[in-house]
């Protein structure tokens, strides 16, 4: 064990209190490979090898990543067993809720941070396009390098009052978690009678792709995260109350029906709340629909090239497109994008109509000129029906 105060060493040494966890793991490798620290760590499931005692004596900054539900009652253990000995340190977690364990983080005597990365742990190595909550509950002589960490994430950091945001998340995941939770039911309860979700998708909307991808993706998720998120956050409650008279109130109103039900319905759930929302973010968002459908649209079609350009320097986009120029195939969409591992692409369509007229062998003497002449690896693509390659 080493003895030296944390605080006199050169490199801090950062301990993860759920280490072998999804968030754990992601910073595990976050401070070694981006910032360059020594990490510790503990977690029941496969961590064991240094008590919490231990884990406290070694950490100069303590990081609980543990599950929401649990968080309170182990920061209050780890508070009782550090016994002082946490002063001069840095204790932060990443909890979806940021009041109680907050609290519980001021218990010490440490210097104290709340975190919210509101995503879950992505396959690149930082939090860049993603924000960040961040509350500096007590931050003193750490201040320097809890700003020099949020700088190194690339998330969009955010500095918010505990209090302020778990209200706000009972809004911004607590309502949206509810209603696709509640989607997905009914769908499972009346998709069936229609030949189920795969029969749905050939007669999709926007709106619905969308809502689709939010609810597949919780689906895909950590349920305790989403049943944490709903039993914890007190501010959940009181807007499931809103949410449901909101529901009963539209069910009222097409059980009514008529003249009356039809002006009820129009002014309670659709112009007071356009007059709400202002003439200005309805247009914008507006327009953001429009643009995820063409985007939609844009990444399901399905004669595309999809293709990695290892060499990161400028002119190598052109270099590949040089290539379709040289074949005579036009680009119906660009996209930089990324596969379900996290690795970037461009993504070309070239359209349907173009990909019928396409002559044979074209596509596979295209695809032969990116790998042989080396600008780039081909990670992804359809071949146009009547080509070869
Ligand atoms: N996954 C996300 O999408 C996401 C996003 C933002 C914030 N968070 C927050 O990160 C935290 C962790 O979430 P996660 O997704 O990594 O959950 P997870 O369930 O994958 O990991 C939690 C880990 O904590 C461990 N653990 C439980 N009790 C412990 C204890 N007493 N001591 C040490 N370890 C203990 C568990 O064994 C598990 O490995 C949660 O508070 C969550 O709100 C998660
Ligand atoms: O899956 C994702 O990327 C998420 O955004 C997960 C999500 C969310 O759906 O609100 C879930 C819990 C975390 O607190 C943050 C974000």
């Amino acid at each position: 064990m080493n003895t030296t105060p944390p605080a006199r060493r050169g490199r801090p040494v950062v301990g993860i209190v759920g280490s072998r966890g999804a968030y754990g793991r992601w910073l595990s490798r976050f401070f070694q490979r981006t910032m360059g620290l020594e990490v510790v760590g503990r977690d029941p499931v496969g961590d064991t090898r240094l008590e919490a005692r231990e884990l406290i004596e070694a950490a100069d900054i303590l990081l609980f990543a543990a599950p929401i539900r649990s968080t309170v009652s182990v920061i209050d253990d780890y508070v009782a067993l550090a016994d002082g000995i946490e002063r001069g340190r840095l204790w932060l977690d990443v909890t979806s809720i940021k009041q109680a364990p907050v609290e519980a983080l001021l218990r010490s005597r440490a210097d104290v941070a709340g975190l919210h990365p509101m995503a879950a742990p992505p396959k690149v190595e930082t939090l860049k396009g993603r924000v960040m909550a961040v509350c500096p509950a007590r931050v003193t002589s750490w201040r320097p390098w809890l700003d020099d960490f949020l700088a190194a994430t690339q998330a969009e950091c955010v500095e918010v009052d505990p209090a302020h945001h778990d209200r706000a998340m009972a809004l911004v995941q607590g309502l949206v978690h509810a209603g696709h939770m509640a989607q997905a039911r009914v769908l499972r309860e009346l998709a069936p009678d229609i030949g189920g979700l795969p029969a749905l998708h050939p007669l999709r909307t926007v709106g619905f792709g969308l809502d689709l991808a939010v609810t597949e993706r919780m689906l895909a998720g950590n349920p305790g995260i989403y049943e944490d998120i709903q039993f914890d956050n007190p501010h959940v409650l009181p807007m499931l109350e809103r949410l449901l008279a909101s529901v009963e109130a539209l069910r009222d109103c097409v059980r009514e029906g008529g003249p009356h039900a039809r002006a009820r319905l129009r002014r309670d759930l659709l112009s007071d709340s356009s007059t709400f929302f202002g003439a200005k973010a309805l247009a914008a968002g507006s327009h953001a629909f429009e643009r995820m459908g063409y985007l939609m649209a844009d990444l399901e079609a399905p004669e595309y090239l999809s293709v990695f350009l290892p060499e990161d320097r400028p002119g190598s986009l052109r270099v590949l497109l040089g290539i379709f120029e040289r074949h005579g195939v036009n680009l119906d969409s660009i996209h930089s994008s990324r596969s379900p591992e996290g690795e970037l692409h461009f993504r070309i369509g070239i359209g349907q109509a173009q990909a019928r007229r396409l002559a044979p062998d074209t596509w596979q003497a295209l695809c032969a000129d990116i790998q042989e002449e080396g600008v780039g690896r081909i990670v992804g693509g359809s071949r146009p029906a009547g080509t070869s390659g």
